[in-house]
């Protein structure tokens, strides 16, 4: 029986370059956000599990007999979710074939995830989960993969398949390599709940943070990266990642010949720039910014060829290139996100005016930093008092 409580947080990520071709085992370049999940976890009443995602709007409690029944009617031997487990769970819970809203996509997941994990390492633990996130849902910066990876390490911990590592006294704790590489496998398996056919870079940032490369499931931290100051925008279109990256499958199946060479190409990009940021010293002039900035701007070409683009998107790209700043789209595109390099030389005027510029475009933006730890164990007491709230809330 579960008798602490703690919780769990991971970061949303950037992807610098590499986005939709990661999908196809192309090179992706991906940066840890300093935006969080965060999730609580408590002993529950005996014989309940308890779930509350208010980002999603979600609060169900269900009964750890009758989970442990159904868990017993789906098993199967492999790892991934199976058509008909993920079936068999949606009638469980009510959630209709084929239902893709938030709510449903991330009440499967939890529900997989718990019975999946359970059945292989122990019992339908009796506690109840709170996941409250400091980033913006489906707008391209990993929250699906920062959820994924709180749930994974938190189940894990629980079911005893992984060390609670953090000691009395402690306010911070991170878990070994090998649990690490088991918390990001089982991140994976509920990024296929939401995505479908997720590449695995996003849910490698949040377990790992800092920054990397990733390609076809290896992860390579890179070497050196300088500071990079970038100025995030939210479009605020919600799109979803899955139907975007099925729409990418279908337009490579429909013109292979044309397709193909725009995807190496991104792949190209991605190879050039870690190169590229590598060979960049820790705090960069501005001389070593136009090859990133023109990298930015094929990029961003290349995934409207995808049909990944968007007029929101195209507009942010206007926007900015009004102040002489380059950027592009990040994660699935559709809408969502877009990253704006801001050379050292940048007058804070002109960094200034460009963000009233889009917020009069009704979008939202803000400077981040990037290269943020990964997956994080937390005595609550430690949490800000806005984590805090927000998770007492609920
Ligand atoms: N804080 C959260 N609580 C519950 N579910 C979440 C949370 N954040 C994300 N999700 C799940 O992830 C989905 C969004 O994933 P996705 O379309 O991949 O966008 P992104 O990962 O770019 O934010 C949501 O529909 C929801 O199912
Ligand atoms: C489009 C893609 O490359 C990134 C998706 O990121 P996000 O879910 O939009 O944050 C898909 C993937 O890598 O699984
Ligand atoms: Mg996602």
């Amino acid at each position: 029986m579960w008798a602490r409580e703690l919780a769990v947080s991971a970061p949303g990520k950037v992807i610098l370059h590499g986005e939709h071709a990661v999908v196809l085992g192309k090179v992706a370049l991906a940066v840890a956000l300093d935006l969080r999940t965060f999730l609580r976890l408590r002993p529950g009443a005996e014989g309940r599990l308890s779930v509350c995602l208010p980002g999603v709007g979600v609060r169900r409690s269900w009964d750890t007999p009758g989970l442990r029944a159904l868990r017993g009617r789906i098993a199967g031997k492999s790892k991934s979710p199976s058509v008909e487990q993920l079936d068999a769970l949606r009638e469980f819970a009510g959630i209709a074939a084929g239902a893709s809203a938030p709510e449903s996509l991330a009440t499967l997941a939890f529900l997989y995830m718990c019975l999946a994990i359970s059945a292989k390492y122990g019992d339908v633990p009796s506690v109840d989960i709170v996941v409250w996130s400091e980033l913006p849902t489906g707008a391209g910066l990993g929250s699906s993969a920062a959820y994924a990876v709180c749930l994974a390490a938190a189940l894990l911990m629980v079911c005893g398949a992984i060390s609670c590592p953090l000691q009395e006294g402690e306010s911070t704790a991170r878990w070994t390599e090998e649990e690490l590489t088991l918390i990001n496998s089982w991140a994976f398996q509920g990024e296929r709940v939401i995505h479908g056919n997720p590449s695995g870079v996003d849910n490698a940032v949040g377990t790992w943070g800092g920054a990397l490369r990733y390609q076809a499931g290896k992860i390579t931290p890179l070497k050196r990266v300088p500071t990079l100051r970038i100025l995030l925008t939210n479009t605020k279109v919600p799109r979803s990642t899955k139907v975007l990256v099925a729409g990418v499958k279908e337009k490579i199946l429909k013109f292979p010949a044309i397709m193909n060479p725009v995807l190496d190409s991104i792949d190209a990009i991605s190879q050039e720039c870690q190169s590229v940021l590598e060979a960049m010293p820790a705090n960069p002039s501005p001389e070593h910014y136009p090859v990133l900035e023109e990298f930015f701007d094929i990029n961003q070409h290349h995934l409207n060829v995808l049909g990944v683009g968007h007029p929101s998107l195209d507009r942010l790209c206007q926007v900015t290139a009004s102040h002489s700043l380059h950027s592009k789209l990040t994660g699935a595109g559709g809408g969502g996100c877009g990253i704006t390099l801001l050379p050292p030389d940048t007058s804070p005027l002109a960094v200034e005016a460009a963000k009233q510029d889009l917020c009069a475009c009704g979008f939202e933006c803000w400077e981040t930093k990037i290269g943020a730890p990964g997956v994080t164990l937390h005595c609550c007491s430690s949490l800000s008092a806005q984590v805090l709230h927000a998770l007492a809330r609920s």
